[in-house]
Order: structure tokens, then sequence, then C-alpha cells
């Protein structure tokens, strides 16, 4: 054991009704939305591929000019009802909300910060409609929020020199003070999602993480913190030098998700993948023909695998500058929604089945140890095969919605066939099966 002061301070999962809570949910939404909605990735007449919310990056805009930009934050058409709703629609149980991303802009009125929503023509408190709107529909909110800030003139990259330090430290009190704020404000946020922590900066101020982490706590007992924001004593991050956990759930499945037969160490912890809809793209991109754009089953198949691995996923969607969601993304969470309303009893409150993976798709288990079988891929053999664990037994199948009785052969010991649906769905599908443990 390596001694630690900024380590782990979690030992396992917590199990608390706020984290069970976070975990039920499984299935949220991504705001991003930022000054990058307004050039939608274009600068100077130049179309940049990479993320809309990086464009100052790929530009090289200096901070005054691209700051500038707030003089054209008038988000006209934006309804936080309207957004609640299509949250809602989707079955989203959590929105996970930019209130500042690498920017610097605050979508709420900071007093710490010339660069807010109070300082442009729209003048009004966006974050603010956005939580009452979606907590009214019952959805919890979840902020993120840029320890990186390309707005403030002590954020350093690096500690090279005294003067590097004492600036530094202005620029962790400022985030302190902003940290501060949005939990005083807010008081209902349920979670927060740090990014823009992997300078060396952060990586040297360890202490800050784990007291970042504990001063938010105490602010709000019961709010999760992502493992991003967390660096140890020696700068080790999300796992400390002991490789224990830290924060309360590891946040590095970003566009990408564990493997289901290697990388089954997951399920140890709780754990949350985000994804864009494009290839990369989190602020709003005025040109998504750049990169494939996943369909709405791509998508499912995502949130479904992450969950059956006993994870969270963030489904990101980047709004346009006037406060309307573009019309993919519009449907896209309509057809979530439709498929969520039918199915949601294998993902909400789900977890890992402890069944091998097999190619018709993917496992998930209920709270009462019902398994469900999430079937994206049809076999021409017409039969789905299942292995269960060493003492389980199958002893029913039926079709959700339907109810309609699959056939269960067993074909070897711990090995079944299950019939496919006598009229196959034109969508992806859930058989709910009845397993019973060996005495
Ligand atoms: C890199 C990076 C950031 N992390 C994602 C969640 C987006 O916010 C992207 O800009």
């Amino acid at each position: 054991e390596i001694p630690l002061k900024y380590g782990a301070t979690n030992d396992g999962k917590r199990q608390d009704p706020a984290m069970q809570k976070f975990r039920d949910n499984r299935l949220g939404a991504f705001i991003h939305w930022g000054l990058y909605a307004i050039p939608g990735g274009e600068w100077n007449g130049k179309v940049y591929g990479g993320a809309a919310e990086w464009l100052k990056s790929w530009a090289k805009v200096p901070a005054d000019e691209w700051l500038k930009l707030m003089d054209q934050w008038n988000p006209t058409k934006f309804d936080a009802k309207k957004w609640a709703k299509m949250a809602k629609e989707m079955g989203a149980k959590y929105v996970k909300i930019t209130t500042k991303h690498h920017e610097g802009f605050c979508l709420w009125p900071s007093k710490y910060s010339k660069y807010t929503v109070a300082n442009t023509p729209y003048k009004k408190d966006v974050l603010g409609e956005m939580v009452k709107a979606y907590n009214d529909e019952g959805i919890d909110v979840h902020f993120y929020f840029s320890v990186m800030d390309w707005s403030h003139p002590d954020y350093r990259y690096s500690i090279k020199s005294e003067e590097d330090s004492i600036a530094f430290s202005r620029f962790l009190e400022f985030t302190d003070n902003q940290l501060k704020e949005l939990a005083t404000r807010y008081p209902t946020v349920k979670d927060f999602w740090f990014d823009g922590t992997w300078d060396a900066s952060i990586k040297k101020n360890g202490w800050w993480t784990a007291h970042a982490e504990q001063m938010l706590k105490e602010m709000l007992p019961g709010v999760t913190i992502n493992s991003r924001l967390r660096a140890d004593d020696n700068g080790k991050r999300h796992f400390d030098s002991n490789g224990r956990l830290m924060g309360d759930y590891e946040s590095g499945y970003e566009r990408r998700l564990p493997d289901p037969v290697k990388d089954l160490k997951v399920t140890q912890w709780d754990w949350e993948a985000c994804m864009t809809i494009p290839e990369n793209q989190w602020g709003y991109h005025k040109d998504w023909s750049l990169s494939y754009v996943k369909t709405p089953i791509e998508v499912i198949d995502r949130i479904v695998h992450a969950v059956s691995m006993g994870g969270n996923m963030v489904v990101n969607f980047g709004p346009q500058a006037d406060g309307d969601f573009r019309p993919e993304e519009k449907a896209l969470a309509t057809a979530i929604g439709k498929w969520m309303h039918r199915y949601g009893e294998a993902v909400y409150a789900c977890d890992y089945a402890g069944f091998d993976k097999q190619d018709w798709g993917y496992y998930t288990r209920g709270k009462n140890g019902e398994v469900y079988m999430i079937v994206f891929n049809q076999p021409y053999s017409e039969r789905l095969v299942v292995k269960t664990p060493k003492g389980i037994s199958v002893e029913k199948a039926a079709l959700l919605g339907t109810g309609e009785e699959m056939n269960v052969v067993e074909t070897a010991r711990n090995e079944y066939n299950i019939s496919i649906p006598e009229k196959s769905p034109d969508e992806p599908y859930v058989i709910r099966l009845k397993v019973r443990a060996a005495k």
C-alpha cells in the first residue's frame, strides 16, 4: 500500500440512496451549449472538421476575440420547458449540462467572471431555467464543469515558476468560488462531472481535486463526483496509486465502451460512458456530413452495451445558437424514447447479469433477479444460444411486450436454445428469462 493523503475515499461501490438513484437512472442526455454553437465549426470562412466546441483551438482564435461571440449570444428560440419535454420523451432520467466549457463562458450569471450570460443580449440565467424545467419533469440535473478555462489569465497548463504557482493558486480559488456558487444557486444538482483536468498543473495539485470533491459533498450531501476530477498525491488520475477508483464513478469512457468479454473488470465499480452522435461533435457543428452519424439503433446498442456491463450511458445533444435543436437530434430523441418506452424495463435499474456475452446481443439483470436478453442480431439458426453460469437454469422465456412464450430447449449442461419470436419485431427486442439457482 502506498500511503496517500489524496487518494480514493470510497471503499467499493457507494450504496446510499443518491448513488442508487444515479445507478438506476442508467440513461442520461448531455447538453453541450456555449458560444461555440454560434460559429458551429466555421471560422473566417473555413469549416473545421474537429469538435465544434474546440473551434477556438483549431482556428487559433485569441481568447479576447473568441469571447466577443458573447455579443451574438441571443437564443431567442430557447424554451427550457420544450427541452425538458424532449428529454422526458427520450426517456432520459438525467441531463448533464455544460455550465462552463473550456472556452470559459458561463451559462449562469457568475459574479466571479464577466464572461457570462448576464453580459450578453440575452441576459437571462439559462442554466437556472434548465435546472427548473428538467427538475419539474422529474429529471435529475448534473453539472458538467471544465476546470481548464481558456478565458482566465491565471490558468496554467503547467507550473514552471513561482509566478505560475501564484497565478494558479488564484485560479484554483476562482474555481472554488464558481463551484460554491453553482452548489448554492442550484442546490437540486445531483452530480458534478468535471472535465479539462488532464494538464500537468492539475495533476501537480491532486490536493485541490480532493478538496473540491470534499467541499461539494459537504455542501450537497449525496452529490456524486466523477473520477475525471481526481488526481492523487502522485498525479495519478481516475485510479489512485493503489489502483482504487477516486470519485464515485469511473468517467473515462468517452466515445468508447469497454469490451464485453475482455473488460469485465469494470463491473466491479460504477462507471458512466458518454457518446456523440457524429464521430466527434459535442457542441453544435453546422455540417454533420463531415463524419459518420450514428443511427438510432446504433445509439440504443451503445446504451444497452453500457448497462449490460453495469454502466450508465449519456447521449450527447448540441443545441443550436438560436436555442433550438437540429432535426436529426429531435428525431433521435424520439426514436430512443419509443424504444425505451417499450423495453426500458431491461435498462432502467438494471445491471450486469453475469452471463457470457453472446453474438445475438446483450444481457441485463433486473433487481428481482430476472435476466433480460436484448437481441440486436437475429441468428439465421433462429435459435438464441444462452449459456448460464454454473448452478443457474432457465425456467421460462417470454417476449417483453406481447408476453409470447419462447421455447426453451436445454442443449447441454448450462446451455439452452431459446426460440425467436413467431413474428419478428422490426426492431431490437427483449426476452425476459425466469432463471432458477440450484439449491
Ligand atoms: C476533449 C474533450 C471534451 N470532453 C467531452 C465530454 C467534450 O466536452 C469535449 O470537448
